[in-house]
């Protein structure tokens, strides 16, 4: 048997994974890696995960063992990605490409996936591309830089450590613009859980949810994976009919009482990777931010100036001004993640939603878009629900709430 052999790459948000992959397979890194045929490597990523969800929507079968013989599509997303190591590992590939393995799974889990992947090492050569230095596998030794010209240059772990990588831009000290027109909203009280309970299927996921949001708060959301952080997000957006018939107030009126989604979502701004991910429209920056206006992720309409202008002043904010024209497309991740986030907050509305917003985004992108978040939390009344699993070192939430998991649905409770 062949010895196994691991590298780190590290990935910064210009760096382009995918057609790296596509050279690796053809023998373009063969000095480096040797010869990686793709029968023999299995891939675990946030893109693979979503093939295998489309090709269960198209063929109409299972792509992977799942408990309770669950769709992927209907796991949470820490769950599918567990789902998909342990298809993975039944039968360990001669190499197995980790792209940002850690990203959606909460802490314990992360553990116990170094764990295994520690064990899998031993019979698997293991390649790690990462976007987060601190997220190396400590067994791998071998490390190198994955550069935006596509080129692979070797770094020693300790330089990897102190490297000081190219800065991206830096936020503009100009205060976020004001709205337009401020939207209205009765009472300060944005959201209200009172007693809401939640059950898929006759499983209980949410217990006795008692949690107020009120005008300008900035909470951090928190709990392990699977206890229901998204499901109680979508019954405040809407996507979740399970709101309707309890008592969940949302913008000072009690849900199913008369409003209609569209009356909803307008008041939320929402940001998640999966938005940018699955985007594929041709827009130019500014036209993504203006579009926030319209409630549409790229714009189908003639802005005014004045609409126009206002965008001009959040990419002012952002130091992205003179990519005002740019494709959307053409951004790096961070500045894409940057602009989606001006886009849900040009109007100023009375929520933001931010779902695992840094997942995938490298070091320097990610303490950007969390400077950002805590300008908007300091000059706005826009209240914001933060949801991620490792807290960025320098986001600054006011308050906590945690989803305890338990047998009999997950538990809430604000951490003081
Ligand atoms: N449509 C559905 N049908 C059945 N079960 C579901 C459905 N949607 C979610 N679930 C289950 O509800 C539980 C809570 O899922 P949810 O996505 O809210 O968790 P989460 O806290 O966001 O997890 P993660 O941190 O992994 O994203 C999970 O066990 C999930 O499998």
């Amino acid at each position: 048997m062949k010895q196994p052999r691991h590298w780190f790459i590290y990935t910064n948000n210009q760096s382009n994974k995918k057609r790296f992959l596509d050279q690796l397979y053809t023998g373009a890194y063969l000095e480096e890696y040797g010869q990686c045929s793709q029968d023999k490597t299995r891939l675990f990523s946030d893109s693979e995960i979503d093939r295998l969800i489309s090709e269960e929507e198209r063929h109409d079968f299972k792509t992977v063992t799942t408990p309770n013989d669950q769709p992927l599509n209907a796991m949470s997303s820490g769950e599918q990605k567990k789902a998909l190591f342990s298809e993975l590992v039944k039968h360990p590939p001669e190499l197995l490409i980790l792209d940002n393995p850690f990203t959606h799974l909460d802490m314990a889990s992360q553990s116990e996936l170094k764990q295994l992947l520690s064990e899998i090492a031993t019979q698997s050569s293991i390649i790690q591309l990462s976007s987060r230095v601190a997220d190396k596998l400590p067994f791998i030794k071998r490390c190198s830089v994955l550069q935006a010209d596509h080129q692979i240059t070797a770094i020693s772990e300790a330089d990897l450590k102190t490297h000081s990588f190219p800065k991206h831009i830096v936020l503009n000290s100009k205060n976020i613009p004001p709205p337009l027109k401020p939207m209205e909203m009765e009472g300060k009280e944005v959201i209200v859980f009172d007693a809401v309970n939640v059950s898929f299927a006759e499983r209980p996921i949410l217990q006795n949810i008692n949690w107020t949001v009120n005008k300008g708060e900035f909470w951090q959301l928190s709990g392990k994976n699977g206890s229901g952080k998204t499901t109680l997000l979508s019954m405040i957006t809407g996507e979740n009919t399970k709101g309707y018939g309890q008592n969940l107030v949302l913008f000072g009126k009690l849900k199913g009482s008369g409003e209609s989604l569209w009356e909803i979502k307008k008041q939320i701004g929402y940001v998640t990777p999966a938005m940018t991910r699955l985007f594929n429209g041709y827009h130019s920056v500014v036209n993504m931010v203006v579009s926030g206006l319209f409630d549409s992720v790229g714009l189908y309409q003639k802005p005014s100036d004045l609409q126009l202008n206002l965008a001009a002043q959040w990419l002012e904010v952002l130091n992205l001004k003179p990519l005002k024209p740019t494709n959307f497309k053409d951004l790096s991740l961070g500045q894409q993640r940057l602009v989606m986030i001006a886009r849900a907050m040009i109007k100023h509305p009375p929520l933001l939603i931010l779902d695992e917003p840094t997942a995938d985004l490298d070091d320097d992108s990610a303490a950007l878009f969390v400077a950002l978040v805590n300008k908007i939390a300091q000059e706005s009344d826009t209240a914001i629900i933060y949801v991620s699993h490792s807290l960025e070192p320098s986001l600054q939430p006011s308050h906590h709430y945690l989803l305890e998991a338990n047998a009999l649905g997950s538990t809430g409770k604000v951490v003081t």
